[in-house]
């Protein structure tokens, strides 16, 4: 059975104090992490050191990155390595977030190249897609999620498989409120399942944890979380306050339980 994710992306949010702050609350309210549900936060780079630190105190809160470079290091001005990630403990790396994609020139190719960088350097990568509402509403949000998928995992093998996460991101829900609605999410996470099946085998498919994210918050989170195919959530807004962090931490909790 695959465990529950959640996962806090802080996006530009939190310098070291704010991040010691935070990590403090989190572990005030749960101490560690459940036993049945894995999470991880992922805040700036600049706050990966301190996070590291506090993070000592919460067992079962891994660290991630929001983004990497796919050479091992050179004149890359503003850019960090895999090798920086790994010296501050971080496991995971959020890569080819919409966001990225929409500000910063990610594409499919970046994407792919700092994929299979991550998984050379014993990072995860929480591989992001999702349409836009333009694409949506022309039927083609299956066909670009799709693509998206292909392009990302070009080169990667049958035995890396099981080290990625996918977060099934809409564009249209991130940031607005607007959630997809849990049929729509299981579906889209359903055929991502496929995909992987199709790519790799149904093993790799059946191991994979394919992640929710767009507005996720503690009011919605159960019926999110309860689709079959959905094991965990990529979560912003809801992932900067300890309590709704938390609360949806505890939510998965009892879905674990319960199954
Ligand atoms: O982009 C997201 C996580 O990566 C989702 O952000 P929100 O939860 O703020 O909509």
């Amino acid at each position: 059975m695959r465990r529950f994710l959640i996962a806090g992306n802080w996006k530009m949010n939190c310098g070291p104090q704010e991040t010691s702050t935070l990590l403090q609350e989190i572990e005030n309210i749960i101490g560690n992490m459940p036993e049945a549900v894995d999470g991880l936060v992922c805040p700036p780079t600049i706050s990966l050191t301190t996070a590291s630190v506090e993070l000592q105190n919460i067992e079962g809160l891994a660290l991630g990155a929001q983004n990497v470079h796919s050479e091992d290091n050179g004149a890359f001005t503003g850019e960090v390595s895999t090798e920086m990630l790994n010296e501050v403990n971080c496991e995971y790396v959020i890569l080819g977030h919409s966001e990225r994609r929409q500000y910063f020139g990610e594409t499919d190719k970046t994407v792919n190249a700092k994929v299979n960088k991550a998984l050379n350097d014993g990072l995860k990568p929480v591989i992001c897609v999702g349409e836009s509402l333009e694409q949506r509403k022309a039927d083609e949000h299956k066909l670009r999620v799709k693509k998206q998928i292909q392009a990302a995992l070009i080169g990667v093998e049958d035995e890396d498989a099981s080290n990625l996460v996918i977060a099934y991101e809409p564009i249209w829900a991130i940031g607005t409120g607007e959630t997809a609605t849990p049929d729509q999410a299981q579906e889209m996470h359903k055929m991502i399942r496929k995909e992987i099946a199709d790519l790799y085998s149904d093993d790799a498919a059946n191991q994979i944890r394919i992640l929710y994210g767009g507005s996720m918050k503690p009011h919605n989170a159960e019926e999110l979380l309860e689709q079959p195919d959905v094991d965990g959530g990529l979560i912003g807004g809801a992932s900067l306050k300890a309590d709704s962090f938390t609360d949806i931490i505890h939510i998965a909790e009892e879905l674990a339980k319960s199954n």
